[in-house]
């Protein structure tokens, strides 16, 4: 190792030493890897093998159908939206847990867009969105008879205005790792008299959301992710308690049935954020993710945003010390108020060329490279390398070896 190494090695050991969320990552099974795409899919929690094992073999094995009353199965989507609240910043009895974040998506947007005067005829979407999103308020917005238009959400505060029904932002962009101002957008959403939806994918459980603090009209959010609730585990449906008697869900299945046992012809819509329920939840990953939920324990989302600031601020820094200037970029802003919980880093467009093989995209096969050798973050096209770090399990060792490695890689596509 050279000097520079030694000393940056030296200072991550000692941070690792001081930190306080040290020891959760004892409750995750990983292994040597450094594993930096929980902003994909986070790392499995020790306590769910055992907690799924017992919902296969013995409540659905033995108890078979008195479990949905018995273990507690019927009312798990609202039950784990509690467990969810505390992270996002919102009261019990506030989020719903099942489906997907796309449909999840739909729904909220039609329900503001239901909220707002039909006088309202424009929803405004997130230029730089998640595709999904774009696409569901692109067909929100064809079923409800409204136009679509797209903006930056730096421009939501200045294109809102009286024409506007409901304004769709990603509170972190996914590929960016860009922190948009939730409290100031929501805000000026509000001053216009629209209603705001936010998608919190990549912001629960890696910072402070504040949804009732802020007002937020609607959020999903994945679980997949900060959660660590499993692959295609359900995602969750905020609506806030001012709108919940008016709540008027775009999918009124028999779940979210007033009586969903009286199997009336008519549709009466229960009470409170469990409007939201559309069919039978997916038990297996609701479970899963419910186990999931337990690291979080003792843990306060507030100790966890300043570890991941200091997280992704010392992997700037090593960069900055180990990649010779110019070979990437960060597109992640350095101001704490803009960063989420990733960095991103653009390649130069010396190594795209340098590394364009039969048209296989350069930065593509950077990670690659990284990945063979221990380092897990994931690429988005064209030339982005994503570093997601989940505080609760990634240590500012792993952190300097990332650099280090992406350093080292760098030089050997180089030449
Ligand atoms: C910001 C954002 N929104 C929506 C989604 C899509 O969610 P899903 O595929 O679970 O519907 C993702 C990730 O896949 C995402 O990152
Ligand atoms: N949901 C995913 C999947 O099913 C396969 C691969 C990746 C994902 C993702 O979550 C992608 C992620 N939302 C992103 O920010 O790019």
């Amino acid at each position: 190792m050279s000097e520079l190494a030694t000393e940056l090695a030296l200072i991550a050991a000692k941070r690792d030493e001081n930190d306080e969320l040290r020891a959760k990552r004892d409750e995750f099974v990983l292994d040597t890897t450094v594993y930096l795409d929980g902003n994909s899919l986070g790392a499995l929690p020790k306590a769910v093998p055992g907690r799924l094992a017992d919902v296969v073999a013995r409540e659905w094995g033995e108890l078979r159908i008195r479990s949905w009353d018995e273990s507690g199965w019927w009312t798990a989507p609202e039950r784990i939206g509690d467990r969810i609240a505390p992270l996002v910043g919102a009261a019990p009895g506030r989020i719903v847990v099942g489906d997907s974040t796309s449909v999840n998506v739909f729904k909220a947007l039609v329900a503001a867009v239901r909220l707002a005067p039909d006088t309202r005829d424009e929803i405004l979407v997130d230029a730089t969105t998640f595709p999904t999103d774009g696409y569901i308020a692109e067909s929100a917005a064809r079923m409800t008879g409204r136009t679509l238009r797209a903006v930056e959400p730096g421009e939501v505060a200045s294109a809102v205005g009286p024409r506007t029904a409901a304004v769709l932002v990603n509170h972190v962009d996914y590929r960016s790792g860009r922190l948009h101002d939730l409290p100031g957008i929501t805000a000026a959403v509000h001053a216009a008299g629209a209603l705001a939806v936010w998608d919190l994918c990549h912001s629960a459980g890696a910072l402070p959301v504040g949804l009732d603090e802020h007002g937020v009209d609607f959020a999903v959010g994945c679980t997949y992710k900060y959660l660590n609730g499993g692959p295609g585990s359900p995602a969750y449906l905020y609506v806030r308690s001012e709108h919940q008697a008016s709540f008027d869900s775009p999918l009124p299945g028999w779940n979210s049935h007033a009586d969903p046992f009286g199997m009336t012809p008519g549709y009466a819509p229960a009470d409170g954020a469990l409007r939201g329920r559309v069919g039978t939840p997916d038990i297996l990953s609701m479970l899963a993710l419910e186990a999931a939920l337990g690291v979080w324990d003792g843990v306060s989302i507030e100790s966890v945003r300043a570890k991941s600031l200091a997280l992704t601020d010392f992997f700037l820094e090593c960069v900055a010390a180990y990649v010779p200037e110019g070979r990437v970029t960060s597109v992640t802003p350095a101001a704490h108020a803009e960063r989420g919980s990733q960095v991103a880093l653009r390649c130069s467009p010396e190594l795209s060329a340098s590394l364009e093989q039969g048209g296989t995209p350069n930065a593509g096969e950077v990670m690659r490279r990284l990945i063979a050798r221990g380092v897990v973050g994931d690429f988005r096209r064209p030339d982005v390398l994503r570093f997601g770090f989940t505080p609760l399990y990634v240590g500012f060792a792993d952190t300097e070896r990332a650099a280090r490695v992406l350093a080292e890689v760098l030089a050997d596509v180089s030449g």
